[in-house]
């Protein structure tokens, strides 16, 4: 059998959708006795912000290095922009900054950028960079010598420098560590920003309010295994309602019980709706209680916190652990 022309392979390889921005499957690694990635899979699509979650340790920092071949994994593949991420062609397509950064004290913060964008190979004006400063809320430092920089300040330097040579993935390993809160917020916005312009994002944060602001889909990572992930409406799919009631008969509670789960602190009721349930019947709900003669003072139909969502999946965990080890 002939097979097809090189230009109609080639055809059929352009009209293919991209490649994901990132993708690995299987990753481990142990150091010593230490195992810090167990097995870690996922993907971050073209122009999605995809956070990394986890308390302390569970592997974070080791899955990103991996991802950019800084690490090498003992098992597991990691495909960048869709070329091993060895490649210089994908790597200099993706901004990274790390949890620990130091910049050449010598250089001034225009210098540190016009280096890196030497290092990516790419042709960067120096408007553009001195835009990407000013972004970064750095305008007026461009001149400083970076020796002198805060930390914070410091910190602002390197999400330029990940993001001066026009990446199409970003990979922020804690961001906002030593960020003030005004820095914090100028890095939701500029990565909403970044989310407009279809760059990717990979962002370990442990400011969970930040993450859940800003991403599209989470991953959660806990003992060097992802012990769940999927979009925000996945992961807190449950929907609630909370109310501030008073006169609460046991008719009137009977009432609240049959809408979803019920739990109550004081006059605080806080109905938990079944899966299919959304918060449609909240005037219905309303309605009745007020009939039965109940005062409601507040309703706030919501969904659980990313946080507590969070903490709910890594408290299941250790439990998990703590019962398979009796057994
Ligand atoms: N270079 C190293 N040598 C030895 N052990 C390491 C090394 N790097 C990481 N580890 C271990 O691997 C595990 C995962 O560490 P990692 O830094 O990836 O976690 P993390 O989720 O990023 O944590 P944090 O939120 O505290 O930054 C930890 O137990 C850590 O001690």
């Amino acid at each position: 059998m002939i097979g097809p022309s090189l230009d109609t392979a080639r055809q059929l390889l352009a009209d293919l959708p991209p490649a994901p921005a990132a993708w690995c499957s299987g990753l481990r690694k142990r150091y010593r006795k230490q195992i810090a990635v167990d097995g870690v899979s996922f993907t971050v699509g073209r122009g999605e912000v995809v956070g990394l979650l986890g308390p302390n340790g569970a592997g974070k920092t080791t899955v990103i290095k991996m991802l950019l071949g800084l690490v090498r994994p003992d098992a597991g593949e990691v495909l960048l922009l869709g070329r091993p991420s060895g490649d210089p062609r994908s790597r200099a397509r993706v901004g990274y900054l790390p949890e620990l950064f130091r910049y050449q004290p010598w250089l001034t913060a225009a210098e540190v950028l016009a280096l890196h964008v030497r290092l990516a190979g790419v042709v960067v004006p120096e408007q553009e960079r001195r835009e990407c400063l000013a972004t970064v809320g750095l305008a007026d430092r461009a001149r400083d010598r970076v020796g002198g920089f805060s930390k914070g300040m410091q910190q602002r330097l390197g999400l330029a420098v990940a993001l001066v040579a026009r990446p199409d993935l970003v990979i922020l390993d804690e961001p906002t560590s030593a960020l003030d809160p005004v820095g914090r917020a100028d890095v939701r916005d500029l990565l909403l920003v970044l989310k407009e312009r279809q760059v990717a994002v990979l962002l370990n944060s442990h400011l969970i309010g930040e993450v859940e602001r800003v991403c599209d889909r989470v991953v959660i990572l806990d003992k060097g295994r992802v012990s769940a992930s999927g979009t925000l409406a996945e992961l807190l799919g449950q929907r609630e309602v909370r109310l501030r009631l008073d006169g609460v008969s046991a008719a009137a509670e009977a009432r609240l019980a049959a809408a979803g789960q019920l739990t109550r602190s004081g006059d605080a009721f806080t109905v938990a709706l079944p899966a299919e349930q959304d918060t449609a019947m909240v005037p219905d709900l309303v309605a009745d209680l007020v009939g039965l003669g109940v005062r409601v003072h507040a309703v706030e139909p919501g969904r659980i916190s990313l946080e507590q969502r969070l903490l709910d999946i890594l408290r299941a965990d250790t439990n998990a652990d703590t019962n398979g080890d009796r057994s």
